[in-house]
């Protein structure tokens, strides 16, 4: 496709998001770039985009390999996806006043479940990083599933390091055992929760330090405090998806038929049009991951999970002695997560 690159519109720890423009047909487009040599999470998420194809899960345009003034005239690796004017759940949350109103909570999980179910049943794979970052609205208000840099094919299981964002780890990710079709539904529930309170899970747990909620929630048997403000409804939801045991979690399909997405309250949700950049809302947003002001000022600083590698393998070893004295204590795999192979 003859295309032109336009404004930043996202920035996160592995690519650029830019807006671009296909100069034949005028339309708008997502591009996400890296360099090719650290493009190795942006081609495994462009071969796993090109094979999906529903509503719920942001649209695959191609990929490109283009040499760009940005990157020195380097080799720059580009996945083009449809364009989501309305930035993701998070953005919603933050223009909507910091939250997100439980009829419109419930639209959105309804449509983030369908996009799950999808890719879960029909594709095997887990997308293993849902958050309200990773979740995009689309042009009608839809929302849609984006992100697929730590997603994995889950049938047959592989042994595959654990990845994705600590505020949403499952137990058993926190664990470094299995992530897996379950874990993507303990991170709905936490996603739930950042729509209703504007903000990741765990920040009211009088803890913000990633390390300390990971075993908190891999060795310690908790999950994140359900917002008070909830019905009972959409707490026996949160209850359904956030509970300690993977095999006990209810799948996408049967959470798709809990009273609180069958409801008919939910109201088309008003939405701010244009070109939406990404910015970090939260507190949280500085704490578990690293903010866009911090990436622009710097971008070869290390990863959180990098800076945090030393910790991690002390939370490896507490572990290993609290819950299983058989565990496996090499933790190499366990903090490899969206690390480059350069
Ligand atoms: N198709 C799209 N349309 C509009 N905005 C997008 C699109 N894709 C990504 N973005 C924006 O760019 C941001 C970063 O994109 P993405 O999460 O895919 O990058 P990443 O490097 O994988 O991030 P992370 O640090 O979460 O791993 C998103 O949070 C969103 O704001």
């Amino acid at each position: 496709m003859n295309w032109t690159r336009g404004k930043t519109i996202g920035r996160g720890s592995s690519a650029t998001v830019y807006a671009a423009t296909c100069k034949i047909s005028g339309e708008t487009f997502a591009v996400k770039s890296a360099e090719f040599h650290r493009s190795e999470f942006l081609q495994r998420e462009a071969k796993i985009l090109s094979s999906l194809n529903s509503p719920y899960v942001i649209g695959y345009r191609g990929c490109e390999i283009t040499k760009e003034p940005f990157n020195d005239g380097e080799a720059t690796y580009n996945l083009l996806m449809e364009y989501a004017p309305h930035g993701t759940l998070t953005d919603v949350a933050a223009k909507n006043g910091g939250s997100i109103e439980e009829a419109r909570v419930s639209r959105y999980t309804r449509q983030l479940l369908l996009g799950l179910e999808y890719i879960h049943d029909s594709k095997g794979i887990a997308h293993c990083d849902i958050k309200g970052s990773n979740v995009l609205v689309g042009e009608n208000g839809e929302a849609k599933i984006a992100d697929f840099g730590c997603a994995k094919w889950v049938e047959p299981e592989l042994t595959e390091p654990v990845r994705g964002t600590p505020a949403y780890m499952a137990p058993e990710v926190a664990r470094g055992e299995r992530q897996g079709k379950e874990s993507d539904i303990w991170a709905v529930g936490c996603t739930v929760i950042e729509m209703v309170t504007g903000s990741p899970p765990w920040i009211c747990a009088d803890s913000t330090d990633p390390v300390s909620v990971l075993y908190r929630v891999g060795y310690l048997g908790e999950s994140p405090e359900l917002p008070s403000s909830l019905t009972e409804q959409a707490k026996d939801f949160l209850g359904k998806c956030l509970k300690i045991e993977a095999k006990e979690r209810w799948t996408a399909t049967q959470l798709l038929n809990h009273p609180f997405l069958l409801t008919k309250t939910n109201t088309e949700p008003v939405l701010i049009t244009g070109l939406v950049t990404n910015s970090p809302t939260s507190v949280t947003d500085q704490i578990f991951w690293r903010s866009v002001e911090e990436e622009e000022d710097d971008l070869d600083r290390p990863s959180w999970w990098e800076c945090h590698e030393e910790r991690i393998g002390v939370l490896s070893w507490i572990g290993q002695v609290v819950a299983d004295p058989t565990w496996d204590m090499d933790g190499a795999d366990w903090i490899t997560v969206r690390r480059n192979n350069d």
